[in-house]
């Protein structure tokens, strides 16, 4: 290593050693975490902020949520703040409250939608698609998500199964009743409900499930072609899209907003950012070592949350009329409601109802437009199997 390579070394080692072990999310980390991992630094690249591109549409074929194609070409030499937009909203009187995004009554069309495409799929192929739900385990919070999916497949007419298996069994019989989906052609979707008991290896599960039937869109080369702008997956998980289905319904320009992501799951945050992308936002992304999640909340367009935290997001975090998408869905014990619990969002929503443009709601948000949206990843599962698909995506 040369003296100035070395000098380097040591000077990221000190700075190393001077960041502190967590940031203020660090409660969302297991003790083992908390108490020594830390990841790099993410440089705050934000390339593009302030300069202009020129807009020109190559494919027009792309889906609508898949975001338009448009390539990155850079106007030379950089403008700096190019394009100063103006704050969303501007000039609306904020002591006004939010407007509510009804996330049950678009599912309730995307399933309208869905049933018809089922019925004209069984004049002409005389089959209806089918989705295969895997339980393991007797989390009271798993078994209502998986009941809302069954009775979802129900009122769009979907085949739905479902195998049950005991927090106690093996990885091998977990691997073996999806391998047995996987061969049944009546199934066009398999989902393993997660999480998943500790002592299972969740990737081995998953890559089990064959990439023409991951309706959920955890598999490695969906992710990775999901990440890729020049190619398309054959599946976007169903939150990421129930996100960006809730925006572009709403009206909300994406393209050069600042939109924060917070948590980095593979089953929201993660596909949200990347879809957020594909549609030209700037996107930041917190997470449990972030050091100054509030700051840079603050100063976003759109804030999603999906951090699994209740009340985490305050009125603080939020600029005046900002969107906030709420993910979470956090089981609060509470007595007097049927099941002992009921869920609360991650954004504590009577803060942000008077600082927000618009905010989805808990429950009736993001929760019914997932669960239509894994119908719909069902449908185009079995279209493709039928040979019934207008556009193929790239594998
Ligand atoms: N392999 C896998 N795929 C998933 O997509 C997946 C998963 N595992 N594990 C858990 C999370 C969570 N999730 C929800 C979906 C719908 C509602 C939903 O419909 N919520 C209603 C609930 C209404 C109520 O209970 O009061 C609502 O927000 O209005 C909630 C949560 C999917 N997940």
């Amino acid at each position: 290593m040369g003296g100035a390579a070395a000098a380097a070394a040591v000077a990221l080692l000190a700075a190393t050693r001077r960041r502190p072990a967590a940031g203020p999310l660090a409660f969302l980390l297991p003790r083992a975490a908390r108490a020594g991992l830390h990841e790099a630094a993410a440089p705050a690249a934000e390339e593009e902020k302030g300069r202009t591109r020129r807009r020109r549409r190559r494919r027009s074929s792309s889906s609508r949520l898949l975001g338009p194609d448009i390539p990155d070409t850079w106007d030379s030499p950089p403008r700096a703040a190019a394009r100063p937009s103006p704050p969303s909203g501007a000039g609306v009187d904020y002591d006004s409250t939010a407007t509510i995004i009804d996330g049950k009554s678009v599912a309730e069309d995307i399933r309208f939608q869905i049933a018809e495409e089922v019925r004209q799929m069984k004049n002409a192929v005389g089959h209806v698609p089918g989705l295969a739900v895997v339980l393991v385990g007797d989390r009271r919070d798993s078994e209502s998500y998986v009941r809302y999916k069954i009775k979802g497949c129900e009122e769009v007419g979907i085949k739905s199964l479902l195998a049950e298996l005991p927090g106690n069994c093996t990885e091998d019989v977990v691997v073996d009743s999806v391998s047995r989906f996987n061969e049944d052609p009546s199934v066009h979707g398999i989902l393993v409900q997660l999480p998943l008991p500790q002592h299972m290896d969740e990737e081995r599960i998953l890559s089990a499930i064959s990439l023409e039937k991951d309706v959920d869109g955890f598999h490695p080369l969906n992710v990775g072609n999901l990440a890729l702008r020049s190619r398309k997956p054959l599946f976007v998980p169903c939150a990421a899209k129930a996100c960006l289905e809730l925006l572009l319904q709403s009206g909300i320009e994406l393209m050069g907003k600042h939109v924060t992501v917070i948590g980095r799951s593979k089953v929201v945050g993660l596909p949200t950012s990347l879809l957020l992308q594909r549609h030209h936002a700037t996107v930041s992304i917190i997470h449990a070592f972030t050091t100054n999640p509030e700051e840079i909340t603050r100063q976003s367009d759109i804030v999603i949350s999906a951090a699994g935290v209740a009340n985490l997001v305050r009125g603080s975090w939020l600029k005046k009329g900002a969107v906030v998408i709420d993910v979470g869905t956090n089981p609060i014990e509470d007595p007097t409601s049927d099941y002992g619990y009921r869920l609360t969002g991650d954004v504590c929503f009577e803060e942000a109802v008077k600082l927000a443009s618009a905010i989805t709601p808990v429950p009736g948000g993001v929760g019914p437009v997932t669960i239509a949206m894994l119908l719909a990843n069902t449908l185009d599962s079995a279209k493709l199997a039928y040979g019934l698909a207008t556009e193929s995506p790239e594998l």
